[in-house]
């Protein structure tokens, strides 16, 4: 019988700056379709670990398989047109466009195939029915909230059709009405795609996340639900700035 393959996983992942280890030896899988929040405090290696997946850094060691294809050290718009895809907390869109632009433009521009007009224009109705924007689809991306305008960036991604969804701190600065249409986004976005969200709202992990993997000084010290990651001591202490064994 044929193995089935997780979507992603890695082993042995070491990232090393000089004499920093941001990522130590991390093995993490996700399986098709799954949601994974990562968390952990500052400098745990959240952030290097992304942009190994996205093909911005080169590991020191270690492998990272996207289904059956080995991509670390593979340049960014390969591991794109591969399938994923992500959302950074730098700024991506057009503010002088609409929202509709803003996704055509990147359904048109998707690495993973030449989207013609028609196909483009099919993709954008999907994705501002995704992102709940559809009555403001021709609204100046400029003049909408800062959670609107997150949600156009999470569209701009969609619009590429990834197979998984890595978003940095979606909910980062949003109201509390805008980080519960987030969630539900995000849950949305999960009946078709996975995802691995970096958080440090705890209220907005709570929200969407089945299981959590907790990052410290560059290592997985935790995986579990929600729940028990949230109630266990070590992820309290570490939040606090204590010293604890990786
Ligand atoms: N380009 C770099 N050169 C040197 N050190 C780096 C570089 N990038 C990251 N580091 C170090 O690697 C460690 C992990 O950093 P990283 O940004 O991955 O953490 P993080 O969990 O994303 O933190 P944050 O939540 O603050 O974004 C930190 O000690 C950081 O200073």
């Amino acid at each position: 019988m044929a193995e089935i393959l997780p979507l992603l996983q890695t082993s042995h992942l070491t990232m090393r700056f000089g004499g920093v280890v941001a990522n130590d030896d991390v093995n993490f899988t996700l399986e098709e379709m799954e949601l994974r929040c990562l968390i952990g405090p500052n400098g745990a290696g959240k952030s290097t670990f992304f942009k190994m997946l996205t093909g911005q850094l080169t590991p020191s060691e270690g492998t990272i398989r996207f289904r059956e294809n080995p991509i670390a050290g593979n340049l960014p718009h390969q591991i794109a047109r591969l399938g994923i895809g992500i959302k950074t907390q730098i700024p991506n869109v057009f503010n002088g466009l609409s929202v509709r632009e803003n996704v055509w433009l990147a359904a048109r521009r998707a690495a993973r195939r030449d989207a013609s007009a028609k196909r483009a224009a099919e993709i954008v109705d999907e994705v501002l029915q995704r992102i709940v924007l559809t009555d403001l689809a021709d609204a100046v991306v400029g003049q909408l909230s800062h959670g609107q305008r997150q949600w156009v960036e999470i569209g701009t991604v969609l619009a590429a059709e990834p197979e998984l969804i890595l978003l940095d701190e979606p909910a980062a600065g949003m109201t509390d009405e805008e980080t519960v249409r987030t969630a539900e986004i995000i849950a949305e976005i999960n009946k078709t795609r996975a995802l691995i969200v970096v958080e440090h709202d705890m209220e907005f992990i709570r929200m969407i996340a089945k299981k959590v993997t907790v990052f410290h000084q560059g290592r997985i010290m935790m995986e579990d639900t929600v729940e028990a990651v949230l109630a266990d001591s070590r992820v309290r202490d570490v939040y606090l700035g204590k010293k604890v064994a990786a």
